[in-house]
């Protein structure tokens, strides 16, 4: 019996679009193979929906993800929009979706292709074989603690003011996902904070030790995200799931992307306790690279695979999608972001003609 699904689609800002039409493109064909009809709404976010509306998430565009089953999201954001103040900027409307949707729980899952280890600037016997996660919390911590705002002092000053805050429910929420996942996936939970300085750490440290008593299976270690970043690049193989709050996490899965080749190539999954999810690659929008088919739209198409797997309980759709990227890695294919000597340069439009026919001739 045909599968349908409603998937809401959010190309937003920069190489959005670019890169949501190919992981459309591919969506088509899979849905084909597997016997499942997608019905794609395209909905305004970010710098694209303040331009048509003044805002950065229009009411119509969360009705629509409401009534999706699965949200995939591109990118927002771009130098046109980086002057307005921080709640009407095309930011604040994707923390706005993640937030109005309490998609706690963000898996930013880092492995390295055997074919792209000589993309990655790290040497070939640090990166290969890394196969991390990092879970990162999404809708709370210093992006959303109040007060916050700039505020003029006594003296006439502006005083910036961010408040990183968190409670034992938000922590624990977010520590029984990154369990869960370690217990699936090699036993190996390194919690990461910054407990020797900040009291909302010291309650992170204890809420992640506390939890372990319920995982007698879990090996959890701790690290200060300083010395985190450090072994991330000295030693990435030492991980396996990765749990931090929402500042650390949004920095290290970026070094953690470059471990993999690129940026381009890292999806996400943004979860809560619902079966709406939010499907998105963890690069922003490039506006350095936007409009010229440079981009790479690996980490969208992962991304939709995700979707596949966490959202719509389709593994095996989920998995020729990772074997066609594979596939089409193997053929010497390259985006220029994962580029090395004697490979095809392709853009982001023959990257994805590829991807497809190669998933068309796949079984
Ligand atoms: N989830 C999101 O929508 C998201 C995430 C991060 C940043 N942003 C926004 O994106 C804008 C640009 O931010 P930034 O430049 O710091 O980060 P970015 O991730 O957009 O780009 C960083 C660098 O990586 C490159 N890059 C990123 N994705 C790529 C891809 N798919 N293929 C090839 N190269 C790629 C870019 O060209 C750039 O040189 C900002 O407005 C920022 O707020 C949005
Ligand atoms: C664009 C920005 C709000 C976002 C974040 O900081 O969460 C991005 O960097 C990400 O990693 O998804
Ligand atoms: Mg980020």
């Amino acid at each position: 019996m045909t599968q349908n699904y409603q998937i809401t689609l959010l190309p937003g800002d920069g190489i959005g679009p670019e890169i949501i039409s190919v992981a459309v493109d591919v969506l088509k064909v899979v849905g084909k193979k597997f016997d499942i009809q997608f019905n794609f709404t395209k909905a305004l976010i970010g710098g694209a929906a303040i331009d048509a509306t003044g805002e950065p998430l229009p009411a119509s565009t969360l009705n629509a993800c409401h009534q999706s089953d699965s949200i995939l999201l591109a990118a927002i954001g771009g130098y046109k929009w980086d002057s307005l103040p921080s709640n009407m900027r095309p930011e604040a409307g994707l923390l706005a979706l993640r937030g109005k949707l309490k998609l706690f729980a963000n898996l930013r899952p880092a492995r390295i292709l055997p074919q792209l280890i000589d993309a990655s600037p790290l040497k070939k016997n640090v990166v290969e074989g890394v196969n991390l996660i990092v879970v990162r919390e999404l809708i709370s911590g210093i992006y959303f603690g109040k007060p916050k705002g700039i505020f003029a002092t006594k003296d006439g000053e502006k005083r910036g003011v961010n408040t990183m805050a968190y409670s034992e429910s938000e922590i624990e929420r977010i520590g029984r996902v990154a369990f869960e996942t370690a217990k699936k996936q090699g036993h190996k939970l390194c919690s990461i904070d910054k407990a020797n300085v900040l009291e909302t750490s010291h309650l992170w440290r204890d809420c992640m030790n506390k939890l372990a008593g319920e995982y007698p299976d879990v090996e959890l270690s701790h690290l200060y995200v300083d010395n985190a970043a450090m072994q991330l690049l000295r030693a990435p193989k030492q991980f396996g799931v990765i749990v931090t709050g929402n500042l650390f996490g949004d920095i290290i899965s970026d070094i953690a992307a470059m471990l993999t080749g690129s940026i381009g190539m890292l999806p996400s999954a943004s979860l809560g306790n619902s079966s709406l999810g939010v499907y998105e690659p963890v690069h922003g929008s490039a506006p350095d690279i936007a409009g010229q088919d440079r981009a790479n739209p690996l980490a969208q198409v992962l991304s939709a695979a995700m979707m596949l797997n966490y959202g719509l309980n389709q593994p095996k759709a989920a998995e020729f999608i990772e074997k066609g990227v594979s596939q089409v890695l193997e053929l010497g294919y390259r985006t220029e972001d994962i580029m090395s000597a004697n490979m095809n340069l392709v853009g982001c439009k023959t990257m994805g003609d590829i991807l497809i026919q190669t998933l068309e001739t796949m079984d």
